[in-house]
């Protein structure tokens, strides 16, 4: 079987595409995976590091409102149309898979032209432009949260690494407390402002450094790949990295994380049981306030504005959650039950039915 899988742009639409890849050649090694992406996307680099070949088409801008001037092919979208139609003609895949953002229009419309099966993947709680339009096309449509409203949507999940789908956070904590250079016992915050970082996140956190010290927490913070922070010298340690490869680790090494509401960043958290304080990054559709909310309604994370998230307000907060064994025990398990980890296998048993269907 040839599977094209088209997405791109930041991790939050490379890493499900990645993970999916992973499971349709675990389940069989025969199976012929290509990526489809634009070419400044974060699929340029992470694709081929992968061991996928990637194709390429010209991004087309697009307009928020799902109207009849996109329909109408504008001649931007056809020149994208029509390089996708060559990649489909050369790659022959059997079924193609869109993970919506840009690169999704020209995969999805090229693939009806060709009258090829579509299965539509929808990342965040608020369906994007590309995916509606996908969505038109197939009965093949899977969400990553419930309540998500898309045509023929099926809620699954979100497909994530497998390196924090299979993550025993108990049997990890050692070594990972250990990786990090921070205490075997002292209770650990987690900080993470998605794959960018997050400004607001990282000044109100370390303008509470002092507030976790005298509380006895430690704080693993991740302040993003362009952000240079000192670390403030403080016993328990309080760790600053840029960016975490093994994000397993800091998962592991945790007993709750403040963080964005990104649609991975939400998965992975819950699903592995951190309690978590969700922040959303108040721009974009307002998709990230609707990501955390199923696990917000079921007790497992708090959902705090990021206009009330000050360094007062850390330190008034979150130093007692950490230091509240029952209520953490209460979150971590809400936050496991709502949210699964094993969407890349089902959206693989998606796409063989899309295939055979
Ligand atoms: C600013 C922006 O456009 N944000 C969007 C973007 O977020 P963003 O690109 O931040 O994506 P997510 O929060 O969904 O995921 C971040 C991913 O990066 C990984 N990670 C993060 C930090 C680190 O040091 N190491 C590491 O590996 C996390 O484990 C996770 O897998 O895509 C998401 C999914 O479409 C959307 O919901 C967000 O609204």
């Amino acid at each position: 079987m040839r599977v094209l899988l088209a997405g791109g742009g930041t991790a939050g639409h490379t890493s499900p595409l990645l993970a999916t890849a992973d499971a349709l050649v675990r389940r069989d090694p025969s199976t012929e995976v290509t990526a489809l992406g634009t070419p400044r996307g974060l699929e340029n680099r992470v694709v081929p590091a992968a061991g996928y070949p990637l194709e390429l088409v010209p991004p087309v801008p697009l307009s928020r409102k799902l109207d009849a001037d996109l329909l109408r092919t504008p001649a931007r979208l056809r020149a994208t149309v029509k390089a996708a139609l060559e990649v489909l003609d050369r790659v022959r895949p059997d079924v193609v898979v869109g993970f919506g953002g840009y690169v999704s229009v020209p995969a999805y419309l090229a693939a009806r032209r060709r009258r090829l099966p579509i299965v539509v993947h929808e990342g965040n709680a608020k369906p994007g432009l590309a995916n509606r339009l996908g969505a038109r096309f197939t009965h093949h449509v899977a969400t990553s949260f419930p309540g998500t409203e898309l045509r023929h949507g099926v809620y699954i999940g979100l497909p994530v690494r497998r390196m924090i789908s299979t993550l025993d956070r108990g049997d990890l904590r050692e070594v990972a407390r250990a990786h990090f250079g921070l205490d075997a016992e002292a209770p650990t915050l987690l900080v993470t402002g998605g794959s960018q970082g997050a400004r607001r996140l990282n000044q109100a956190v370390l303008g509470a450094a002092a507030a976790f010290a005298s509380a006895g927490v430690q704080v693993l913070h991740v302040v993003g790949p362009n952000n240079d922070v000192p670390a403030p010298g403080s016993t328990p340690p309080y760790v600053v990295e840029r960016y975490v490869d093994r994000m397993d680790l800091a998962y592991a090494a945790a007993d709750a994380v403040l963080c964005r509401a990104g649609a991975n960043t939400v998965t992975e958290v819950s699903g592995v049981g951190l309690p978590a304080i969700y922040v959303p990054l108040p721009i974009g559709n307002g998709e990230q306030a609707l990501n955390a909310a199923p696990v917000v309604d079921a007790g497992g994370g708090l959902l705090v504005a990021d206009e009330t998230l000050t360094p007062e307000w850390v330190a008034d907060h979150v130093p007692a959650l950490l230091t509240d064994p029952r209520r953490l025990v209460a979150m971590s398990k809400a936050a496991a039950d709502v949210i699964p980890l094993d969407a890349d296998e089902r959206l693989v048993d998606m796409i063989l039915a899309a295939v055979t269907a």
